[in-house]
């Protein structure tokens, strides 16, 4: 017998790749479980497939970092006594990236590469040592959300936050709707999708210098003239970032999706102040934020 629950839940996660950087995304999981009935006649209770399916995937995936652990570009090291973990991912022509966080914000996935088979993969490990005995087999199909219109791939962190979107490094690819002047304007919502293709958005207040960082032995040789440093402590410890700037966007506020879509609408107006404007800032699937400039 099979069970399926669709539209299980939605990670929204950064993930290291050797060719576009730090990449934001949010996947869909859909899941059939393969197993005999219990003494409740079922595969496994629908409740408890959504609880205990999300907790993991939130637990493991989900406002995480994942990095391609078997790439030569990547280097991990933890550190005992702060319990703070380094991660270099050495990527040439001066666009490597480097974190120094908290170990909860990373998900190591044994792999070259992080798609949606390596990511299932690794949650399968994880999810199959907590089912039932009657549940024999577990599929986890990944997706992205079918937008018909632009959108861009985003990473960021709310210092702020009292959860994990605090983290420094997770994101989302969001859709983007644009509306000047009472009509959609396709040519706007081009435009961020350009300008936020694979992003990192930086606040400005959070940017450091080199000297305020606890940094690797390979991120002390950078050109720290082509990299944004930022820094900050929040509730669950202290998360560092070097990024290159050609692959970053500065704001002067948070970059909550209320905060984006007004930073939107700002700049459209400021390039077109005889217009009115309205961006739907989405951040991940199905949620996001209007603003009117
Ligand atoms: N009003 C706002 N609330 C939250 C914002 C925001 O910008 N404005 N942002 C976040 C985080 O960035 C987070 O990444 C949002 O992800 P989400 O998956 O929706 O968060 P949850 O874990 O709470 O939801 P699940 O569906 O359970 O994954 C948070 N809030």
């Amino acid at each position: 017998m099979q069970l399926f629950v669709n539209d299980l839940t939605v990670m929204d996660f950064s993930y290291l790749c050797p060719r576009r950087g730090m990449v934001g995304e949010s996947w869909i999981v859909d899941v059939i479980l393969d197993g005999g009935l219990n003494e409740e006649s079922m595969v496994l209770d629908f409740s408890k497939v959504k609880k205990q399916l999300k907790r993991l995937i939130d637990e493991h995936v989900d406002h995480k970092l994942l990095v391609p652990a078997e790439h030569e570009f990547a280097r991990v090291k933890h550190d005992p006594l702060t319990d703070q973990v380094n991660l270099d991912f050495l990527r040439p022509d001066g666009r490597s990236i480097h974190l120094h966080c908290p170990p909860e914000a990373y998900a190591f996935i044994y792999s070259e590469e992080v798609t949606m088979a390596s990511v299932s993969q690794y949650l399968k490990e994880i999810i199959a040592t907590e089912l039932p005995d009657n549940v024999q087999g577990l599929t986890l199909m990944l997706r992205e959300e079918v937008i018909d219109g632009p959108y861009y791939h985003y990473t960021h962190g709310l210092k702020k936050h009292d959860g994990n979107c605090q983290r420094i490094a997770h994101g989302h690819r969001s859709r983007v709707k644009v509306v000047k002047n009472s009509q959609q304007d396709i040519q706007s919502e081009r435009y961020w999708a350009k300008r936020w293709q694979d992003i990192y958005i930086g606040t400005r207040e959070d940017l450091v210098s080199q000297s305020q960082l606890h940094l690797s032995e390979h991120a002390s040789e950078l050109d720290f003239s082509e990299h944004y440093l930022f820094a900050y402590e929040s509730s669950q410890g202290l998360f560092e970032l070097i990024i290159p700037k050609s692959e970053s966007d500065l704001v002067d506020t948070d970059s909550t999706v209320e905060c984006l879509a007004q930073f939107m609408a700002d700049e459209h107006k400021r390039m077109e102040p005889d217009a009115e404007f309205q961006v739907f800032a989405f951040e991940g699937v199905g949620k996001g934020a209007i603003a009117y400039a």
